[in-house]
């Protein structure tokens, strides 16, 4: 890793408090932030640079996974970074940027490389990105990054005429588009355990899959966020970046050896290949829910359309699931199953892969057959793969039941970097592997447009569903029609337990990575 100046927009905001700048301070104390660095906020409130590096500390204190150990480090962390005001609409301010910039990088002995983060609303991204190329902050020989997050447009139109307006002071190349997803630990290992396992590689496709489920569900509701989220919803909160992402790193074929381009080449193939919906048949293939009121975690909880700042008649979807169909060589035939929501039962993000039925079950009563086998991915909150196959109860008729195989794959869930620890760790070190490229971003917009017109025009029903529950009926239906159901609509601890207690033994097996 190159030293470089983080130059940060938005640098008095919530995200920076409570993800970059923790973010930050691991990869400093891991080692991973390259010295002499030089760390430029901005914002338009008056900080001084000593008001801004406390609010840093104490960002620091409450939200690393790490605890500083002593003052001095956090001290030390904190010495290289600078506050400037700057409102984004004034091109003088960039002036004033650009002079402390290269005033920092001469004290330091700085390369001019320069990483431009933006952690400003989207309205932002525009003005920003073409004041950084008429104030000279871009022209720098060194090199230039622009690191830009979600969300990347509100619809096909609106994200393609974005990324024209960046693409003209930002090559493709230097835009690293953040999703978050794609910086949690178990995402960035699910392409190297097919690549790196060949008895995962081989059952990788139609011939052994039977289905994929991926689910991010939700116990929080709309929170403080109803200005933003009501004009939002699910569908482009969640499901055209982080559950799409979740699609294309799932169902990727990755050769042994795979460059950041190849990685991306390849999820641009799943998404391309994904069979593409006209918007009179949303209705058959998506649904489409909206939280009531109901219980989460024993707490009573109000309906959505009772939230602050919610419109009373409000049709935004809070839930959405869809059947989706790839049509390559690998998975035709294999429902991929997406579903994401907010006020679910739990907080759970989850791809299970259900494998095909031997043949030889088509003849066996329906008591005497075996579970299917899955392959359960963790993602969040914590992390861990299940294997469940079937054993013999030699004790209760020699029935076969379902055990669980699990990989540890860490010791303490703390040791476990956080996504954006991940990502900014990635964007400073040029790897673009874990960013989304404007490929795959309008490619998911364009599939997801027939939603948006469908939902704009009300060809979907809109369903409810009480707070704390799986979401509504519909969508326990759209796999119903298959033949399928969601699994783990339990906690996955509890059915563990039940096995145990109900079956016996247990396996697990411990890897560390
Ligand atoms: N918070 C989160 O958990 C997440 C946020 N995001 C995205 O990150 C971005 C930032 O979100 P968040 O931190 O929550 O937002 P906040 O509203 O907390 O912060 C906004 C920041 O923008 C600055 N700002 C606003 N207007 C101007 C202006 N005219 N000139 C200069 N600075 C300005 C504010 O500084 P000041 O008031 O000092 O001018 C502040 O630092 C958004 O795009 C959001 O969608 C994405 C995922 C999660
Ligand atoms: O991007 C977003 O993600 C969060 C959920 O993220 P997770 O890492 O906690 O799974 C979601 O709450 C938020 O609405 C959305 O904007």
């Amino acid at each position: 890793m190159e030293p470089a100046t983080f130059v940060l927009f938005g640098a008095t905001g919530d995200l920076a408090k409570r993800k970059i700048y923790p973010a930050l301070y691991n990869l400093f104390v891991d080692g991973k932030l390259a010295q002499p660095f030089s760390l430029i906020g901005l914002g338009r409130r008056e900080w001084s640079d000593e008001l801004f590096q406390s609010n840093v500390e104490q960002a620091v204190r409450q939200f690393s996974r790490r605890t500083p150990s002593d003052d001095a480090s956090l001290r030390q962390f904190v010495s290289n970074f600078r506050f400037c005001v700057l409102d984004i609409g004034q091109q003088d301010d960039y002036r004033k940027l650009l002079k402390l910039v290269e005033q920092r990088e001469e004290e330091l002995g700085l390369p001019d490389n320069r990483l431009f983060y933006l952690s400003v609303g989207p309205e932002f991204f525009e003005p920003i990105a073409s004041n950084i190329q008429e104030s000279g902050l871009g022209s720098a020989r060194g090199w230039k990054r622009l690191v830009i997050e979600k969300p990347f447009g509100h619809d096909l139109q609106s994200a393609r005429d974005l990324n024209r307006k960046l693409s003209e002071t930002f090559a493709e190349e230097e835009i690293f588009r953040i999703d978050h997803y794609l910086g949690k630990p178990m995402v960035q290992k699910l392409g190297a355990l097919q690549q790196a396992n060949p008895v995962i590689q081989a059952l990788w496709s139609n011939r052994y899959v039977a289905n994929v489920q991926i689910t991010a569900s939700e116990t929080v509701g709309v929170e403080e966020r109803a200005g933003y989220y009501d004009h939002i919803g699910a569908v482009r909160d969640m499901f055209q970046n982080h559950m799409l992402q979740l699609l294309m790193m799932t169902a990727i074929h990755l050769p042994h050896e795979s460059s950041s381009e190849k990685v991306r080449f390849k999820k641009k193939n799943v998404i391309e290949a994904v069979q593409p919906l006209q918007k009179q048949d949303v209705r058959a293939q998506v649904v489409r829910g909206q939280y009531a009121e109901g219980s989460v975690q024993g707490k009573p909880v109000a309906g959505y359309l009772s939230e602050p700042g919610i419109a009373p008649d409000s049709r935004n979807d809070t839930f959405i699931a869809a059947r989706l169909l790839i049509e390559d060589s690998y998975w035709r035939g294999v429902p991929f199953y997406i579903r994401t929501g907010k006020r679910m039962k739990e907080k759970s993000t989850r791809i299970v892969v259900e494998f095909k039925e031997p043949l030889a079950q088509a003849t066996v009563s329906s008591e005497d057959r075996a579970a299917p086998n899955l392959l359960i991915f963790e993602i969040g909150p914590n992390e861990g793969i299940t294997l469940q196959i079937n054993s013999k109860d030699l004790e209760n008729k020699g029935e076969f039941r379902p055990v669980h195989i699990d990989l540890d794959l860490h010791d303490r869930q703390e040791d476990v970097p956080e996504a954006y620890e991940n990502l900014i760790g990635d964007a400073l070190r040029g790897d673009a592997t874990f960013f989304a490229h404007w490929d795959e971003v309008e490619l998911s917009w364009q599939w997801v447009q027939p939603i948006l017109d469908a939902f704009e025009e009300n060809l979907v029903p809109l369903q409810t569903y009480a707070a704390g529950s799986y979401g509504p009926a519909g969508s326990d239906a759209l796999l119903a029609e298959d033949g399928y159901h969601w699994w783990f609509d339990v906690e996955p601890e509890q059915l563990k337990q039940e096995n145990q207690t109900q079956k016996g033994e247990q396996y697990a097996y411990h890897a560390n990575n």
